[in-house]
């Protein structure tokens, strides 16, 4: 699913009216009837307290508009106008009269309104701000804003949390919305994905309203979500006559003394991302541990404690490098020498991310369409400090087109960027904060990589699957006791759901007693 920028948005409703011949005001009333039939399914007329927060733009619009809707099917609402302007949208003022019309006052609220009431079970929609706004609200809508987040009343919001930017982290943390419940128009937005700006969105669905589907095909995206239908488009299936040989050798090269662990997580995960072969490169003292953990893994060895050169007379299809390794110097000599002659694709983690990190005149040696994958203490040593999230994609993005290669930034919705586009992931979950999560990823993509897989198309499957494997374990391990081999062990369901269970259906349309 491609996720527009607010630009990209206003564009496609420009669009949709002149092409469906509609009006800006039929397009509202698409979009509060959708939010509507949301609220209706879930509410089935329930008599509980629904305070409708407006903006005067056309987010409040589409506030009014739902509040319109929930009266003429009995709902007890009440109706603020938060008059942080004075200008007000056509739109709005459309749907102010129809409201009056049916004499439907509502309470308008500025700097010197007091603060209103709202109890612990009440609802709150929160229409103050959209897209629209480009400057941290007022004081004293701060403080309205903040007064709203500490109620206990649920808040659902219309189209964005209220105070969120489209394309900006906010100044003030106070001077947003803590959303419960947020109903996008159509299309996600980018920061509901990133760590500074998704804390405000606590679950969010996309509600379809009708925007010209040639726009939204033909325009081209930055950003694009990853769920389950876009992995699928290419996935490889296995074919009957295949055989090991065709499903590529992974070389997994690291582990220094006690870690090697790092290296028997990346392998058996490389051989249940389907790898047809796999070899441990570790240090002498990694031999017997690899060799009993994971049976099906050849072990060559290098070094004693450490791993001194890097030499082998195998071929592998695909290396994945980094994990456990340390960084001494006979082991940063051994990359750097290895990184000087070697022609085989490359995923690179941890302790080799470090290296290269120190050595930045190394990067020249990674093969072009290598796949790195820090976590954000080794991306900050890869691209140095950023001053917020906005900075950092644009870092990774120059970062990845300068050294041409695959760049997975992980994190809760680890995102993968390579020729300027960024690919947000959509599963995982906390409970895969834990040691050696890390190495499962890193022993995945270089397992799809060994099949076949195009380096972009190995990294974004690779961390859907990661995501997806510990999203199925913590049904019966929670987020707490969730370890990294959980994670592998769940690999094969991950596999097996992305054939056999549908993604998420689109919002049911409930009749309304108008239509
Ligand atoms: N295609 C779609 O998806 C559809 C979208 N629709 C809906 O439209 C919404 C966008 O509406 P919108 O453009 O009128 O902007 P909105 O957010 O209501 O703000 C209003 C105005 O406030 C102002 N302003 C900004 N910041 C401010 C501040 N801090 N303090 C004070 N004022 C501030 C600023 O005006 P300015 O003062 O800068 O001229 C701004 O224009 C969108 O989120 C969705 O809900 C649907 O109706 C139909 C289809
Ligand atoms: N809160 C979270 N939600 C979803 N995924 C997470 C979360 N925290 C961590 N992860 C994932 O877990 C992995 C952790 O990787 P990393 O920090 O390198 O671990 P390690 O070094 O212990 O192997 C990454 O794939 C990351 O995206
Ligand atoms: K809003």
């Amino acid at each position: 699913m491609k996720v527009f920028t607010a630009q990209q948005i206003y564009n496609a409703d420009k669009a949709t009216i002149e092409r469906q011949q509609i009006s800006s005001d039929e397009l509202m009333e698409r979009a509060a009837t959708q939010i509507f039939n949301w609220m209706h399914l879930r509410m089935q007329g329930a008599p509980v307290k629904i305070h409708l927060f407006c903006g005067i733009g056309n987010n409040g619009g589409d506030g009014l508009a739902l509040a319109r809707q929930l009266w003429e099917h009995g709902y007890n609402i009440a109706v603020y106008v938060v008059k942080y302007s004075e200008k007000r949208s056509k739109d709005f003022l459309t749907n102010l009269d129809r409201l009056k019309d049916r004499k439907i006052w509502p309470v308008y609220l500025d700097a010197d309104s007091e603060l209103p009431s709202i109890g612990p079970d009440d609802i709150i929609v929160d229409a103050i701000f959209g897209i629209g706004l480009n400057r941290t609200p007022d004081d004293w809508v701060s403080q309205l804003i903040q007064h709203l987040n500490k109620t206990k009343a649920f808040i659902l919001s219309v189209d964005i949390p209220s105070g969120l930017f489209t394309d900006s982290v906010p100044k003030d943390s106070a001077s947003v919305i803590q959303s419960n419940y947020v109903l996008s128009f159509q299309v996600p937005k980018l920061v509901f994905f990133l760590p500074q700006t998704g804390i405000y969105v606590e679950q969010w669905e996309v509600l379809d309203i009708g925007l010209d589907t040639a726009y939204l095909m033909e325009t081209e995206t930055e950003y694009e979500l990853i769920a389950k239908n876009e992995v699928l488009q290419f996935y490889r299936p296995r074919t009957k006559y295949s055989h090991k040989g065709t499903y590529g050798h992974s070389l997994i090269i690291g582990g220094s003394y006690g870690k090697i662990g790092a290296v028997t997580l990346a392998s058996k995960s490389a051989l249940k991302a389907g790898s047809g072969l796999v070899t441990a490169y570790v240090p002498e003292c990694g031999y017997q541990i690899v060799q009993t953990s994971v049976p099906e893994v050849m072990v060559l060895t290098n070094g004693e404690s450490l791993i001194e050169a890097i030499d082998f007379e195998i071929e592998p299809t695909v290396i994945g490098i980094g994990i456990g390794m340390g960084t001494e110097d006979k082991t940063v000599k051994a990359l750097e020498k290895f990184l000087k002659v070697n022609k085989m694709p490359l995923v690179v983690d941890a302790d080799a991310l470090n290296i290269l990190s120190k050595n930045q005149n190394l990067l020249q040696f990674l093969p072009k369409e290598s796949i790195l994958t820090p976590h954000p203490k080794e991306l900050e040593r890869l691209v140095g400090k950023w001053k917020d999230d906005f900075e950092k994609l644009k870092k990774v993005k120059e970062f990845s087109e300068k050294q041409n290669v695959v760049m997975v930034i992980k994190g809760a919705h680890t995102i993968t960027f390579f020729k300027g586009r960024g690919y947000i992931n959509t599963t995982g979950n906390p409970g895969m904060a834990t040691a050696g999560s890390g190495d499962t990823l890193t022993g995945i993509i270089t397992g799809l990589v060994a099949q076949g897989y195009p380096s972009l198309h190995a990294a974004i499957l690779g961390v859907y699957i990661h995501g997806k494997s510990a999203d199925l374990s913590i049904a019966n391990k929670g987020y707490q006791a969730l370890t990294a081999t959980d994670i592998i062990e769940s690999m094969g369901s991950a596999f097996i759901d992305l054939f056999t269970s549908p993604e998420k259906e689109a919002p049911v349309e409930v009749e309304t007693n108008e239509n």
